[in-house]
């Protein structure tokens, strides 16, 4: 700036300055010369801004160089140094220099104000910049916080969600594991379940060997006692023989004696002759004949009518005639109403649950009403513990519908061989010959109708259940097939599958103990002594002794039929049995409560120790 100031003082001294201050010539003496600064600070302080000379010819060098201002500045100076007032103009010039350097300086001064200010205003803009800045930067800071928040906030929502993924996934993890835990542990009770069945198979299996020993037993003493027998007769018969023998011979001698004669007059006599020869032969060929058809008419009648052996009781008898007598005195005394009318129900010495009794008797009118409608009869199933009266249910159903009821056992058929084939068609034909039809009751049937493809199944015992199946294919109108098992699961599904009423007898509940109680109280200890002595106590002079109770009243029956819980039928009429036992071991054969207590609770700690030993026996198997 200085330096542009400078720049233009010797600009003031241009001709053109001087030039219009002289021409000009305002508040200028016009003596004197206008100084070039004043004039040029008049030129800026003044508004009027200066007229330019016009210069149409201007007198140029090649080089284009005007001489003629510094002409007339050299004649200025010529005229000033030549005048008087040169010092004056000097010292006017000088003080104008002065003023003009004060103006400067006051320029100066103002510029540096200016500077100053500008500086103020610099400072004053940086300060604004900063602060903007630092707004700036504290709106950036807080929009990062922001930023940094948000981020924050999604970070943690982030986790929050990973953490809840990863708490579902533990959760899932959790129920997986308890899923396998659980199945593991249906698996390990299934297995527990399986060896149980398994053990209670091996049991059965046992329990089949045992009673097929025992049938097998029970048979070679059958088969032993009518050798036994055999050799008796044989023995007699040989006896018998020898006597006729003798006898014979004695008639014969005598006879031949006569013969003697005789012969002699035949031989003499031809036409005697004769006649004798054809009178010994027709004799003996008669005699002959004779006795082989008997042999055979018995044989027949006996495979006719005979009870095939497999029936270890009916109500048929073993012959058509031999039930006659006593059906006869039975019908004379009364008949089944003795029976029925027993305990009240109309069901002889059954104790059944009220419904089950009910289902027995509209099954029993069912059947009564098939076979007098000449429709098929239907099969049935009884199922429960043991002891639970399903052979008597089956022989009062029996009764009821008036059929004639065979009661065989399923173990009696492995021991028959390959004859239990022939024996089971033999049955059959004897049970279709029943005028009245017949239930054929197999009490352990599962011994005998158990599933075809079991591994220890002879080949006979598939056989003979083949020809059962084979028997009952059809609906039959002669006989009603009830079967009794403790395990109905075991049976071959050909054989359930023939099956058309299934009725499950259960344990009694307290309402049946009761009763069952009570029934076995009568028949085993208050009729006890009450019947007319047999034969053979007559013969031994050994009368059965009455039995006295004494305040045995039904709670107390009652307060027995609630601890008796769990037990059977059976079991219940055993229990009676040793009251009964127990009256008679005592002295004076008297029954009270604190005795019959004693042996309920007796029995109680029996049957329980019983299931513990079952129990025990299945669990460590
Ligand atoms: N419901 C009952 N009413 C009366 N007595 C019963 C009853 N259940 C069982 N008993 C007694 O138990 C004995 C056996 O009964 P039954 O033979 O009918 O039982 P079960 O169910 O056929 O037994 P198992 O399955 O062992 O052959 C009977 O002689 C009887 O003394």
């Amino acid at each position: 700036q200085p330096n542009t100031a400078f720049a233009d003082g010797p600009l003031n001294f241009s001709p053109f300055s001087f030039g219009t201050s002289s021409q000009s010539g305002q508040s200028q003496p016009s003596d004197l010369p206008q100084p070039p600064a004043a004039a040029a600070g008049d030129k800026s302080a003044s508004a009027p801004a200066p007229a330019r000379v016009r210069n149409d010819q201007p007198r140029t060098t090649s080089a284009g160089f005007d001489p003629e201002p510094l002409e007339r500045g050299a004649k200025l100076l010529r005229e000033i140094s030549a005048s008087p007032n040169a010092k004056k103009a000097f010292e006017f010039m000088k003080k104008q220099e002065e003023t003009k350097q004060t103006e400067l300086a006051a320029k100066a001064a103002e510029y540096k104000a200016m500077q100053a200010q500008a500086e103020n205003e610099r400072q004053r803009v940086i300060y604004d910049e900063q602060r903007k800045l630092a707004q700036h930067n504290a709106q950036t800071k807080s929009q990062m916080a922001r930023y940094e928040d948000e981020l924050a906030r999604k970070r943690m929502q982030a986790e929050n969600e990973y953490h809840r993924a990863r708490n579902q996934e533990l959760v899932k993890m959790q129920e997986e594991s308890s899923i396998r835990l659980e199945q593991a542990r249906r698996a390990t009770e299934e297995q527990i379940q399986a060896q149980k069945r398994q053990t209670e198979r091996e049991k059965a299996e046992i329990e089949r060997e045992t009673i097929r020993v025992r049938a097998m037993a029970e048979a070679e003493g059958r088969a032993h006692e009518a050798k036994l027998a055999e050799d008796v007769n044989r023995r007699m018969l040989v006896d018998r023989a020898n006597a006729e023998r003798e006898k014979w011979i004695a008639a014969i001698n005598t006879t031949f004696d006569h013969i003697g004669g005789g012969l002699r007059a035949i031989l003499t006599d031809q036409n005697k002759l004769v006649v004798a020869v054809g009178g010994a032969t027709a004799l003996a060929a008669g005699i002959y004949t004779t006795r082989e058809g008997a042999k055979v008419i018995w044989g027949y009648v006996d495979r006719i009518l005979g009870q095939p052996s497999l029936i270890r009781e009916s109500s048929r008898g073993k012959y058509p005639w031999s039930g006659l007598f006593s059906r006869t005195l039975k019908s004379l005394r009364g008949g089944d109403k003795e029976l029925a009318s027993k305990n009240g129900n109309g069901f002889g010495d059954v104790i059944l649950h009220p419904s089950l009794q009910k289902r027995i008797r509209q099954l029993s009118g069912a059947t009564a009403n098939t076979k007098a409608h000449n429709a098929p009869f239907r099969n049935m199933l009884f199922y429960g513990p043991p002891g639970t009266g399903k052979t008597m249910a089956a022989r009062e159903l029996a009764r009821k519908s008036g059929l004639d009821y065979a009661l065989m056992t399923g173990g009696d058929v492995a021991p028959l061989g390959p004859q239990a084939v022939t024996k089971i068609h033999q049955l059959f034909d004897w049970a279709k010959k029943s005028k009245r039809g017949l239930l054929l009751f197999i009490d352990e049937a599962d011994a005998f109708l158990c599933e075809r493809n079991k591994t220890y199944m002879s080949e006979a015992q598939r056989s003979a259940l083949n020809a059962l199946l084979f028997r009952t294919g059809d609906q039959s109108k002669d006989i009603v097939l009830a079967l009794a098992t403790n395990r109905p699961g075991d049976l071959d599904s050909a054989v359930a599958d023939r099956i058309d009423e299934v009725l499950e007898f259960p344990l009694p509940g307290q309402e049946e103990r009761f009763k069952l109680l009570k029934l076995y109280l009568d028949k085993y200890i208050a009729q006890a002594g009450s019947r007319k002595p047999g034969l053979v106590h007559r013969l031994f002079k050994s009368e059965q002794q009455k039995i006295e109770i004494k305040g045995l009243t039904d709670d107390i029956l009652m307060e027995a039929a609630a601890k008796t819980e769990g037990f059977s039928g059976r079991e219940i009429a055993k229990l009676m049995a040793s009251v009964q036992a127990a009256v008679y071991g005592s002295e004076n054969c008297v029954l009270d409560p604190s005795l019959f207590r004693e042996v309920v609770d007796y029995k109680v700690a029996e049957h329980q120790q019983r299931r513990k030993l079952a129990a025990a026996g299945g669990g460590s198997n």
